[in-house]
């Protein structure tokens, strides 16, 4: 049985699911789902989040690998036997019924007393403010209250986990900010488990304690909403969540990258030497200055007012297009400067998910082990090395401004033939 830590209510253990035409929806995924918080699968159409929660809710059994519950394996326990709930997206309610027979439903099917319904009826409207709206019918509710006469017939079976599957996707945008913080709220004073799927990135960021970046079958990241929007471990995490600048470069060694034809001063070690690299700064960490004062420098190629800010695009002399958000206005065809602290620079591995990462470092450990030694004398000698760079009057290109030149262009364009 795998160790079960205290508040761990789930577990996935290199679970894969295939259905029956071969077709590969997991591939080996594992993680671990810890109870009381409010989590998020995050993905596009069609990269298995539905499938997860069947698999969590027993709707359906893992092909491969071992799902635990509370420490215990439930791969062949079927859905009435587990402690989980959910909320469809279409909230399947029986519209023959009113509001509270339909929350009564389950408990009748358990046989509750009468008396013993009526109060826990009443204890879930309570919950999701619909007090007193216990015989109207579905049909006269709105699509918010329905959301709720949803949400209060799974909450009144008391269970340990909520799945919730793109529950306000039907919902205006209005409404479903309202209901965004109407279910975090739900979810605090409630104290269960929210496993909540979207492919809205916003939404996840706004509401999740932890999310799962998931595409075609695998986790490419898991962590808090600023883990994952300011360390994104790959191209596709980092453009799935908000916008970003990524452009190609390499590592020259640690703490020193190359991107854009100039050396910049980073903060990302444990890369090989020269190894290439995608670089990924947001917009918003990118300050626009007069060309001597920037890092590096783009020629302006459109300019968008977004109300709190300008969004200014344009291409710096390798061709690599930047985008930025800037309360300053600049022109189109204006050589502009781009300056950024080395800590809004982050590296990422070409297409590495979190479970390669992270069985990088531990292969990382492994070699530490065989060759302890020689090791620690390389590690002393790189360190010794950064110290001597940040003490050195010749620190890296970006820390000394430099001229503007003339040569930007997009990919596949001659110097006179932009847009501007
Ligand atoms: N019963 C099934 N038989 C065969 N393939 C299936 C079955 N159910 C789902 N799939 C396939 O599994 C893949 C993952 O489906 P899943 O519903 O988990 O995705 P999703 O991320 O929830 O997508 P969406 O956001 O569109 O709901 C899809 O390619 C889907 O076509």
């Amino acid at each position: 049985m795998a160790d079960h830590k205290d508040n761990t209510i789930i577990r996935f253990e290199q679970v894969t699911k295939r259905y029956d035409n071969d077709t590969t929806v997991l591939k080996q995924v594992s993680f671990e789902i810890e109870r009381g918080k409010f989590y998020t699968l995050l993905g596009p159409s069609g990269c298995g989040k539905t499938t997860i929660l069947r698999l969590i809710a027993g709707f359906a059994e893992p092909s491969e690998g071992r799902i635990y519950f509370n420490g215990k394996l439930i791969n062949n326990v079927p859905p009435d036997k587990r402690q989980v709930n959910t909320v469809f997206q279409d909230y399947a309610l029986f519209p023959h019924l009113n509001v509270f027979e339909n929350i009564a439903f389950g408990l009748r099917i358990k046989k509750m007393k009468n008396a013993d319904i009526a109060e826990k009826v009443k204890e879930a409207l309570r919950f999701v403010n619909l007090s007193g709206y216990e015989n109207r019918e579905i049909s006269e509710m709105s699509g918010g209250q329905r959301q709720r006469v949803a949400i209060a017939r799974a909450i009144v079976n008391e269970p340990e986990i909520l799945l919730l599957d793109e529950p306000l996707s039907a919902l205006d945008l209005k409404l479903r900010t309202e209901m965004q913080y109407e279910l975090r709220e739900l979810q605090r004073r409630l104290g269960i488990t929210f496993i909540f799927v979207t492919h809205d990135q916003e939404e996840a960021l706004a509401m999740s304690d932890e999310i799962f970046v998931l595409n075609e079958g695998e986790i490419q990241q898991s962590g808090t909403p600023t883990d994952i929007y300011d360390e994104p471990i790959n191209r596709f995490v980092a453009d799935f969540i908000g916008e970003s600048n990524i452009v190609p470069g390499r590592m020259i060694e640690d703490f020193l990258a190359e991107f854009a034809g100039k050396k910049f001063e980073c903060v990302d070690q444990g890369f090989s030497p020269n190894e290439p690299v995608e670089i990924m700064i947001r917009p918003e960490d990118l300050e626009l200055t007069t060309p001597e004062q920037g890092n590096l420098q783009i020629k302006v190629d459109s300019q968008l007012f977004r109300g709190v800010h300008y969004e200014i695009s344009g291409y710096d002399e390798a061709g690599n297009e930047w985008l930025v958000h800037s309360t300053r206005k600049a022109t189109v065809g204006e050589i502009v400067g781009l300056r950024f602290d080395p800590e809004a620079i982050h590296v990422m591995r070409f297409g590495e998910t979190e479970a390669e990462f992270d069985a990088r470092l531990e292969s990382y450990g492994e070699q530490d082990d065989k060759d302890n030694d020689e090791q620690a004398q390389v590690a002393g000698a790189d360190e010794a090395n950064r110290l001597n760079k940040q003490n050195s009057p010749n620190r890296p290109d970006s820390l000394n401004t430099s001229s503007p030149k003339t040569n930007f262009t997009k990919p596949g364009e001659s110097s006179e033939g932009g847009r501007s």
